[in-house]
């Protein structure tokens, strides 16, 4: 048996077969949030997908910009710059490395923490005024998308107050994440079949991500419980969300967790900007009254973020970590 190695410069990332036309998922949910119907096609695509599509979000195409052109400086520096802005864990610049179990991807990335509506002070990093200023600005803005969304959810699951889901990625304490990554191409596999894993699959633990990329394509998502990988057409003026574990939790499996993954492009860089809605350590998650029908019973066992966070940062990023929170 001939056994390929991959090519050295991609070793130790797994390789993903090329996507082409096909894998194309041309369904998108696209929720119109100035429109009336919001609600209803949110509720509607969480329960389908776990994933849609936020066009007329109201952000300015220069906010996004700004952001972008200063990520992209940010990430042409030398290699000796950007690890002095490292190591990542818990917040700071991180190369090919995902978490600390052993998961790699051909990516570079600055994880970041949100206080309130901007960077925490106690994230140093990125230290140019000019790029935090950006960041600042779009993590403010994105954070406003993020809290509309979820208020158009509970309207449509029928919650009440309106800020039943929101308050919980804005109260004091809330535990927000940052992300900019940057999938630089990867000539060496192009004409081969196969692409460099970006970012391995996984569910995000969060109840929310939102999501903005460069225009160059790259996501996929999961559908039929993962039989099947599609690939989201990249859009550079809209916003993609995901439902998280814990929002999967509050509504009693009712929104599917998305399952997400990045393949990487053999010719173009990608870089995108992910917003992590997270509730304070102390919030209990458990599915809201509200939404349990008659009889029906929980279908996972009580915590807390802080548990499950605390669980989450100890398995490997494709783990299906709700699974031990599952009641048997
Ligand atoms: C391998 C890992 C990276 C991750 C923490 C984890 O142990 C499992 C979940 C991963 C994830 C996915 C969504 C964004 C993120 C910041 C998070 O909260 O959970 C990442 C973590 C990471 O990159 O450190
Ligand atoms: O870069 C992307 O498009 C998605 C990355 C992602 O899923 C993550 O950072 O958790």
């Amino acid at each position: 048996m001939v056994v390929l190695a991959n090519p050295p410069v991609v070793d130790q990332i797994p390789l993903l077969r090329s996507p082409g036309p096909r894998d194309s998922f041309a369904a998108v949910p696209v929720v119109d949030l100035s429109s009336p119907g919001a609600a209803r096609a949110i509720v509607d695509a969480c329960e389908r997908f776990g994933f849609f599509k936020v066009v007329n979000h109201g952000v300015a195409a220069g906010t996004m910009d700004r952001a972008e052109t200063e990520a992209v400086k940010f990430f042409a520096q030398t290699q000796a710059d950007k690890d002095r802005a490292g190591p990542a864990y818990p917040f700071g610049y991180g190369s090919k490395r995902i978490g600390i179990n052993g998961d790699m991807g051909w990516l570079e990335y600055l994880l970041l923490a949100v206080d309130s509506a901007s960077l925490s002070d106690a994230c140093t990093v990125p230290a140019a005024a000019a790029f935090r200023a950006a960041l600042n600005e779009y993590i403010a803005a994105v954070r406003k998308v993020a809290v509309r969304v979820l208020e158009a959810m509970a309207d449509g699951l029928g919650l009440a107050p309106a800020d039943a889901l929101s308050a919980m990625v804005t109260e004091q304490g809330s535990d927000q994440v940052f992300r900019v990554n940057h999938y630089p191409p990867c000539p060496a596999l192009q004409g081969l079949g196969c692409s460099a894993t970006g970012f391995g699959e996984h569910t995000d633990p969060q109840l929310i991500s939102v999501l903005r990329s460069n225009g160059t394509s790259g996501l996929q998502i999961a559908l039929r419980d993962g039989a099947q990988w599609v690939s989201v057409p990249s859009d550079r003026d809209a916003f993609f969300v995901n439902v998280g574990d814990s929002l999967q939790v509050l509504t009693n499996g009712r929104f599917r967790s998305v399952k997400h993954r990045v393949v990487t492009n053999s010719l173009k860089s990608r870089v995108s900007f992910i917003y992590f809605g997270g509730p304070p350590l102390a919030q209990r998650i458990a599915p809201l009254p509200e939404l349990l029908g008659e009889g029906e019973e929980s279908l996972y066992r009580e915590f807390t973020w802080a548990e499950y966070k605390k669980a989450a940062y100890k398995t490997r990023l494709g783990d299906n970590r709700l699974a031990q929170f599952e009641k048997k």
